[in-house]
């Protein structure tokens, strides 16, 4: 049987996305390894699919698995490639606000042309027993001991969990360590995607991040609307920043604590194919 997918990326972080509309996708975690290997498989830092509504006030599902075949609860870029890929089928017209549900709770996206995309990301969770994080309370500022170094991090939940750390230089070697002892961290459970952000003003970042279960992308959207939650809860930038990442920019805009956060960026189409081998890795 071949499974036929779509590969798209927003910002450079990179997906296939499969049609599941006729019900819910179960691959092993062997096989999304082994399709997103960059060498033989399709190669790609997330895998989604498309799938029937879990609840009447959605329009459609969508599932969320990291490289590594671990599932997500949810995906900024990636839910802006599926409300393309939703306009692209047929299912989702032009300017039409939609509810659609990620195994976070639901999310509203509306396709502002074939390459853009709104998403209302709802509420940022700074409790830490929601994202999850080990910390007695919530809090502006912790210190972690990470890669032998007390580390200052913000912390939240964009229905996946977050580090921010500000940073004064993107390109310092030390990040590439550092990328990775925070996303393994002990305190954070479940693990964590660890954004490192240097401030270029209150509207303008620039934002690098490891990603749990994928490693280091070219873009992040949860990741941006993080970096966005922390510094705005801290008073540090203005309800709308440009957030620029390796492979491109978001916007994210946000007036504060317990408002809904926005985000918009782009969503393009990369090639059609079909997967051969659905039971490689099994
Ligand atoms: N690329 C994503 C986030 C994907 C999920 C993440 N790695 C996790 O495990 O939570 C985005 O654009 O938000």
């Amino acid at each position: 049987m071949a499974l036929r997918f779509s590969k798209m990326h927003g910002s450079g972080n990179d997906f296939a996305v499969i049609d599941s509309r006729g019900g819910a996708l179960a691959l092993s975690p062997a096989t999304i390894r082994a399709m997103a290997d960059r060498h033989t498989g399709i190669g790609f830092d997330q895998l989604l699919s498309v799938e029937p509504a879990r609840d009447r006030a959605s329009a459609f599902y969508y599932g969320i698995w990291n490289a590594d075949g671990s599932p997500s609860g949810q995906c900024g870029n990636g839910v802006r490639c599926v409300a393309a890929w939703l306009h692209r089928a047929g299912a989702l017209a032009l300017d039409d606000t939609v509810q659609i549900q990620s195994p976070s709770g639901p999310v509203a996206v509306r396709v502002i042309d074939a390459h853009r995309v709104t998403v209302d990301m709802g509420v940022p969770i700074f409790e830490p027993a929601r994202i999850p994080f080990e910390a007695p309370h919530a809090a502006k500022h912790y210190v972690v001991d990470a890669d032998g170094q007390p580390l200052e991090i913000g912390a939240v939940s964009m229905g996946n969990p977050h580090a921010v750390m500000v940073v004064e230089d993107l390109s310092a070697p030390a990040l590439a360590r550092l990328g990775p002892a925070l996303t393994g961290h002990p305190r954070f459970p479940e693990g964590v995607n660890t954004g490192f952000v240097q401030k270029l003003s209150t509207r303008h970042v620039r934002l690098r991040v490891h990603e749990r279960g994928s490693g280091w992308t070219l873009a992040c959207g949860t990741g941006a609307c993080a970096a966005m939650a922390v510094l705005r809860q801290r008073g540090e930038v203005d309800a709308s920043v440009q957030v620029d990442l390796p492979g491109g920019s978001l916007q994210i805009d946000w007036n504060g604590p317990g408002e809904r956060l926005w985000m918009t960026g782009p969503a393009a189409f990369v090639f059609e194919a079909e997967w051969l081998d659905p039971q490689a890795g099994d």
